[in-house]
C-alpha cells in the first residue's frame, strides 16, 4: 500500500504463516500459535525504528561503547479479546513492555464498538504505545483505542500491530488520528455485508479461543 503511514510485512516467513492462519481447517491451538509467532515477526518490523543509545560495558576483553534501546518506555495494549492473542508474542520481543488492556466488542449490528473494560498502565501518559488486534475491518474499535488512548494522555506515535487488514480500516484509523502508524501483514480485498474481512480469515476471537 502506498502510504508512508502504513507497513505491510511481506516476508516470506510471515506470508506462509498467515497463509495457514486463513485457512477454516486449521485448530484454535495452531491458529494460537501462529497468532503469536506473526505478532513477534510483526512486532520485529515495528520495533525498527527506536532509537539507540550509547553505553560503556566491559566485555571480558576490555571496556567498549555499545548501543541500546534508550527513549520511552513501550506499552502494549491489546483489544481484548483477540488482541490477547497477540501479546506473548510482542513480550518475547519486549520482555520489560507494560501491558494495558481494553475491553471492545463489536455491535452484530451496527458494528459499532462497545467499551466494555479497560485497565492502562498508570504512567501510559509518558509511555510508547503499541495497540495490537489481529484484525482492522471497519477500523471503528481501533479508532475509537487510539481515540482513548489520546484520552489518556498518550502522545506521539500510537503503532497499530494488526494481522489482517480491510482499506476501508486503514483509511479510517488513518483519518482518525494524524500520528498513527498501520503494521500489518496484509491488506485484503475488502469488508461483505456483516463488515468482515474478505478473504480474510473469519472471526480471529472466536478461531482463538474455540467459542464457535
Ligand atoms: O475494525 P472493526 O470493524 O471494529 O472490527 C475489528 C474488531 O472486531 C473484532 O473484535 P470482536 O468485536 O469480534 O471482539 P472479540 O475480539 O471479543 O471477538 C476484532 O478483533 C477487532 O477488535
Ligand atoms: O473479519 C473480521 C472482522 C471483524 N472481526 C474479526 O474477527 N474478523
Ligand atoms: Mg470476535
Amino acid at each position: 500500500m502506498d502510504n508512508e503511514r502504513v507497513v505491510v510485512i511481506d516476508h516470506p516467513m510471515v506470508q506462509h504463516k498467515l497463509s495457514i492462519l486463513r485457512d477454516r481447517d486449521t485448530s484454535s491451538k495452531q491458529f494460537r500459535e501462529l497468532v503469536r509467532e506473526l505478532a513477534l515477526f510483526e512486532g520485529y518490523e515495528a520495533t525498527r525504528d527506536l532509537p539507540l543509545e550509547t553505553v560503556t560495558i566491559s566485555t571480558p576483553i576490555c571496556d567498549a561503547e555499545a548501543r541500546q534501546i534508550g527513549g520511552k518506555k513501550l506499552a502494549v495494549v491489546p483489544i481484548l479479546r483477540a488482541g490477547l492473542g497477540m501479546v506473548d508474542g510482542v513480550l518475547e520481543l519486549i520482555p520489560a513492555a507494560r501491558v494495558g488492556h481494553l475491553g471492545m466488542f463489536r455491535d452484530e449490528e451496527t458494528h459499532e464498538p462497545h467499551v466494555y473494560y479497560d485497565k492502562l498502565p498508570a504512567d501510559i501518559a509518558g509511555r510508547q504505545v503499541l495497540v495490537v488486534d489481529p484484525m482492522l475491518a471497519t477500523g471503528g474499535s481501533a479508532a475509537a483505542a487510539v481515540g482513548y488512548l489520546r484520552e489518556a494522555g498518550v502522545k506521539g506515535t500510537i503503532k497499530l500491530m494488526v494481522l489482517v487488514a480491510a482499506p476501508e480500516g486503514i483509511e479510517a484509523v488513518l483519518a482518525a488520528d494524524p500520528d498513527v502508524r498501520v503494521y500489518t501483514c496484509a491488506v485484503d480485498e475488502g469488508l461483505n455485508e456483516n463488515a468482515y474481512i474478505v478473504p480474510g480469515l473469519g472471526d480471529a476471537g472466536d478461531r482463538i479461543f474455540g467459542t464457535k
